[in-house]
């Protein structure tokens, strides 16, 4: 069935609000990592777990608002108990299943880890035509609840997805220098095609995370396999472009001098060259840039793929950095499944924020997947994004209907 497209859009204001009304956390953002999860946790980084700690690291991918967030739970529920924080001993119930598919690749791999160490999740199928056994059973000895288990080649695909609540899609070859992620339309649309009907056929209701490039692409792809399966919900397709704010937060701070964990940029449009716009202007904390700055800013995180490409010279594009990339989105679709009612990430969906069908934009995330458009973001732009935005339409509407034209032309197998 057809889920309707159409979410509510949410301003400024209301996200104010919504914050004001759950109150547990003081100092929320609409930036997609709270935490308010119905489930106890854990810290299985060898840290004390976080009930008894400040947990404030600054290497956490949970970032501030969720180990404050995740700290006030353990102390609200100690508060209601009677119990003694430091005393409290949080019961784990991981629950999720997440499939990688593509799990044996430079981003798979470190994926795959990041996602082990997860509290929410009680299954972890790594899914990949080789390599995949024992990357299994190296990860299945970390003692944290997941159960890992491996499966390879088309005959068990759609073992590794029976389930499965988050599917994440990193299968598919990476650009060398000199290429453009288009360049990888070829291999990849075919890859992502076969997949997502596997997806289509096995966990229909599961959240689809597409990191395959080109993303501008690919996902309009999964769209159409998905309508020609009858099984598409625009609500749980995502291309993850939260690389992009991430690597629009790093160079913030470092280029103003801000706590890392303290920044906050959203980045719209789509995932190649102009198509990545971050909004400089609605970082968060306010920051003032000069016309300098921005240009600088602006260009360095359009370009970050490419200078990593470049910096490896032949062997990759970004594996590492992606992958804690893909395990926040991952984790932020898991606590919006567990109920978190405040959480927000940017991604490249199905949206009616401009002209184009995919666009990407924060969204916030609840149990059935996008629940809300943040449209507050594209309102008073500065006359630079303005422009950049018109600037990336072409070509981003031009890499969606190449995703559409091809699914279209290759039917999906029964
Ligand atoms: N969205 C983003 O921000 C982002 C960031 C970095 C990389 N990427 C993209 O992610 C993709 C993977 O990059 P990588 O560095 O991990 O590449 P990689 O070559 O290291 O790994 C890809 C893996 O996919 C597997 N694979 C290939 N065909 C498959 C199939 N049909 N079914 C299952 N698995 C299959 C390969 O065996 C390999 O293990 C590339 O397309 C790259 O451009 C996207
Ligand atoms: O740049 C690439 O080809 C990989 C990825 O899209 C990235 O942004 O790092």
């Amino acid at each position: 069935m057809m889920a309707a497209a159409a979410s509510a859009n949410i301003t400024s204001a209301s996200i104010a609000s919504y914050n004001v009304k759950v109150g547990m956390v003081p100092k929320l953002k609409p930036s997609g990592l709270q935490m308010k999860s119905t489930h106890d946790f854990r810290n299985f980084s060898g840290l004390k777990q976080a009930a008894s700690v400040s947990c404030e690291s600054e290497a956490s991918f949970l970032g501030k608002d969720s180990v404050i967030a995740l700290r006030n739970s353990f102390e609200t529920k100690a508060v209601k108990q009677n119990i003694n924080t430091v005393a409290m001993q949080p019961k784990v119930q991981a629950s999720f299943k997440v499939a990688v598919l593509g799990a044996g690749g430079g981003i798979g791999q470190p994926l795959a880890l990041l996602v082990k160490m997860s509290p929410l999740v009680g299954h972890l199928n790594l899914y990949d035509i080789a390599n995949v056994k024992g990357v299994a059973a190296d990860l299945s000895h970390c003692n944290t609840p997941s159960e890992v288990l491996p499966f390879t080649g088309p005959e068990q695909l759609g073992d590794a997805l029976k389930g499965v609540d988050v599917v994440v899609i990193p299968a598919g070859v990476p650009r060398k220098p000199g290429m453009t992620r288009d360049d990888l339309f070829n291999i990849n649309a075919g890859i992502v095609k076969t997949l997502v009907e596997a997806v289509a056929d096995n966990c229909p209701d599961a959240f689809i995370h597409i990191i395959s490039n080109p993303v501008n692409s690919t996902v309009p792809i999964a769209a159409e396999v998905l309508k020609q399966k009858g099984v598409y919900n625009p609500k749980k397709l995502f291309g993850v472009t939260t690389l992009d704010v991430v690597r629009a937060n790093t160079f913030v701070a470092q280029k103003k001098g801000l706590r890392l964990i303290d920044v906050d940029v959203p980045v719209i449009g789509g995932h190649a060259g102009i198509t990545i716009l971050p909004l400089l202007s609605k970082t968060k904390p306010a920051v003032s840039f000069t016309n300098e700055e921005i240009k600088e800013l602006t260009v360095r995180i359009q370009n970050a793929g490419t200078e990593v490409v470049e910096a490896k010279a032949g062997a990759g594009s970004a594996t590492l950095s992606m992958a804690y990339a893909a395990a926040r989105f991952v984790e932020s679709s898991l606590r919006a499944l567990d109920g978190d009612s405040d959480v927000y990430e940017c991604s490249f969906v199905q949206s009616e924020l401009s002209e184009l069908p995919f666009f990407a934009s924060r969204v916030k995330l609840g149990k059935n997947g996008i629940e809300a458009f943040v449209n507050s973001d594209l309102q008073g732009l500065t006359d630079y994004e303005s422009a950049a935005l018109e600037a990336l339409k072409p070509e981003l509407k031009s890499s969606i209907e190449k995703g559409v034209a091809f699914a279209n032309k290759q039917p999906v197998n029964a």
